[in-house]
């Protein structure tokens, strides 16, 4: 990528695209085109040809997409599945019909089977069950993951998919049932801080862990990926032969990970909040486990930066920021 090619941010004021753009912007890249979801509706198919078609971008990264924790998960499985496959199949397609030369999907952890074994490989994709409440995400994403794969098997497209661990940061979706667990805890907590509640429950058991990525970081990764040389760039575009098994795929993540009562304790510290937590077992856990092997980037070079505790304290800020704007 050159400082001056044209770059398109999908999904740029997202948590991800957000601080991608903030990135691109930091690194001095200065041709970068974004569309609000108003402008441009990425799953309806002839304005997104209509869009590559007068645009051309050079570069593309892919963070446009439907995405909600748990809870919207399990209550909309449908739009998940519809919206994620219809984006990701538009922007893919037309991204190859006029010769994006870089692509950059992102997935998600959940792509991995429910019980893959810890830490988790590139490779264990598709070798198990995956978890019910994301499956048809998940399966969207595991699509996208094929796609680019397909494009660079048969059209020789150089795109790559990466797979990101639960993110935070600033810019997130603090909404209080549809959001993730962290921006979810962060609006919890302080509510009640600010009521003087006895307690704070939180969903599930408190047992299953995450591993928590600051979405700056990703950003960093994010580049760092789609600025390697063409040498080291194309030893991550998946095998030519459909038989032997190696997607173009790379994981991204922290490289430890909390439970859920872990992650609340640290967040009730960040927050002064010095109540009592109670666990709702009526809510779902999900997943048990999901810490990635993040051994491939790291072989490349990237580590991460930004500490859970750091990067609570900064997203923290940004909540509190949000609901100063809001009033
Ligand atoms: N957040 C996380 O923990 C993780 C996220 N990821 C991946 O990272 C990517 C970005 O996620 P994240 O930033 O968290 O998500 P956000 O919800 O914060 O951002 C998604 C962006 O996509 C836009 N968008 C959604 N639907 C459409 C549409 N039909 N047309 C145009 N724009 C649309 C949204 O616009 P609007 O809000 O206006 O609808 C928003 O700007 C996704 O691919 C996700 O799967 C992967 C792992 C973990
Ligand atoms: C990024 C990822 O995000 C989702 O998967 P998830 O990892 O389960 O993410 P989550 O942040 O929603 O929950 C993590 C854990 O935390 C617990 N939990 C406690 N209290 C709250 C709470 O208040 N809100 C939420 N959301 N979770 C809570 C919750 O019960 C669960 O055990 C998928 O959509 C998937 O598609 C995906 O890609």
């Amino acid at each position: 990528m050159r400082i001056d090619d044209k770059i398109y941010v999908a999904g740029h004021r997202g948590l991800v695209g957000g601080a991608i753009f903030r990135a691109l912007k930091r690194s001095g890249f200065t041709n970068i085109v974004a569309r609000t979801h108003g402008e441009l509706d990425l799953t309806d198919g002839s304005a997104v040809a209509q869009f590559f078609q007068t645009e051309r971008p050079k570069h593309v990264f892919m963070a446009a997409a439907r995405v909600g924790g748990i809870h919207a998960n399990s209550v909309c499985p449908a739009d998940f599945i519809r919206d994620n496959l219809l984006i990701q199949t538009h922007i893919i397609d037309n991204a190859w019909k006029t010769g994006v030369e870089r692509l950059m999907f992102l997935g998600s952890s959940c792509v991995y089977p429910k019980l893959a074994p810890q830490p988790i490989k590139e490779e264990y994709l598709l070798t198990g069950p995956l978890e019910g409440t994301n499956r048809p995400y998940a399966l969207a994403k595991i699509a996208g993951i094929e796609s680019c794969w397909s494009y660079n098997r048969q059209y020789g497209a150089r795109f790559l998919a990466t797979m990101p661990t639960n993110m935070y940061g600033p810019g997130d979706n603090y909404h209080a049932t549809n959001s993730h667990v962290i921006p979810a805890l962060l609006r919890r907590f302080h509510e009640a801080k600010l009521s003087g509640a006895a307690e704070v429950v939180i969903w599930g058991s408190g047992t299953p862990r995450r591993e928590f990525l600051y979405s700056d970081d990703l950003a960093d990764a994010c580049l760092f990926l789609m600025t390697l040389d063409d040498a080291r760039y194309s030893t991550l575009l998946g095998s030519r032969d459909p038989d032997e098994f190696v997607p173009p795929l790379v994981n991204i993540g922290y490289g430890s990970d909390v439970t859920i009562r872990e992650l609340a304790e640290m967040i009730a510290t960040v927050i002064g909040y010095e109540g009592r937590l109670a666990f709702d077992p009526s809510k779902p856990d999900g997943t048990p486990r999901k810490l990635m092997d993040s051994g491939k980037i790291a072989a490349l070079g990237w580590t991460p930066k930004v500490t859970l505790e750091t990067g609570l304290r900064r997203a923290y800020e940004d909540f509190r920021a949000s609901q100063l704007r809001a009033t």
